[in-house]
């Protein structure tokens, strides 16, 4: 990353307040999918929306540090095969959509987020 970082990913995702109710979201339908709600049902959902939160305010260039567990230790103990991530991509477009966030910019994001498939699935 040689540009300096901008806030305008950040500020696209409604700052703290609209990341707190794109993830709100993103968890309640998390949950109702019948792909991903085995995952999340017995997470500590509160404290996974609040990582998410830093997380994406600071891949968004927003005044955030994220200091949750890294990907690779987050998801070592869950069984997590590639359809479940593609699954989870997809619900998080229609929290993307349903908080009206530009299609460039769910893309942006989506783009910073597929690297990390890598430490993210752990069925192979
Ligand atoms: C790019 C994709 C993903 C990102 C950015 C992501 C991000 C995160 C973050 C930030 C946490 C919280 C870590 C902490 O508490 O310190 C977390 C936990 C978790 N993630 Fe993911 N995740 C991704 C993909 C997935 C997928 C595909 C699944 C399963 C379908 C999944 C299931 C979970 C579960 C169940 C937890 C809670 C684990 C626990 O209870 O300790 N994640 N994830």
């Amino acid at each position: 990353q040689t540009l300096p970082m901008n806030d305008q990913l950040y500020k696209a995702f409604g700052e703290k307040p609209g990341l707190v109710t794109l993830m709100d979201d993103f968890m309640t339908r998390l949950l109702a999918d019948p792909r991903t709600g085995p995952h999340f049902k017995p997470a500590n959902q509160q404290q996974v929306k609040e990582q998410l939160v830093e997380q994406f305010c600071a891949l968004g260039g927003g005044p955030c540090v994220y200091k949750g567990a890294d990907m690779k230790t987050a998801h070592a103990e869950l069984d997590i095969k590639k359809s479940d991530f593609h699954a989870l991509v997809e619900v998080l477009q229609l929290s993307m959509d349903a908080r009206g966030i530009p299609f460039r910019q769910q893309n942006e994001m989506l783009a910073l987020l597929a690297p990390m498939h890598r430490d993210v699935i752990t069925v192979r």
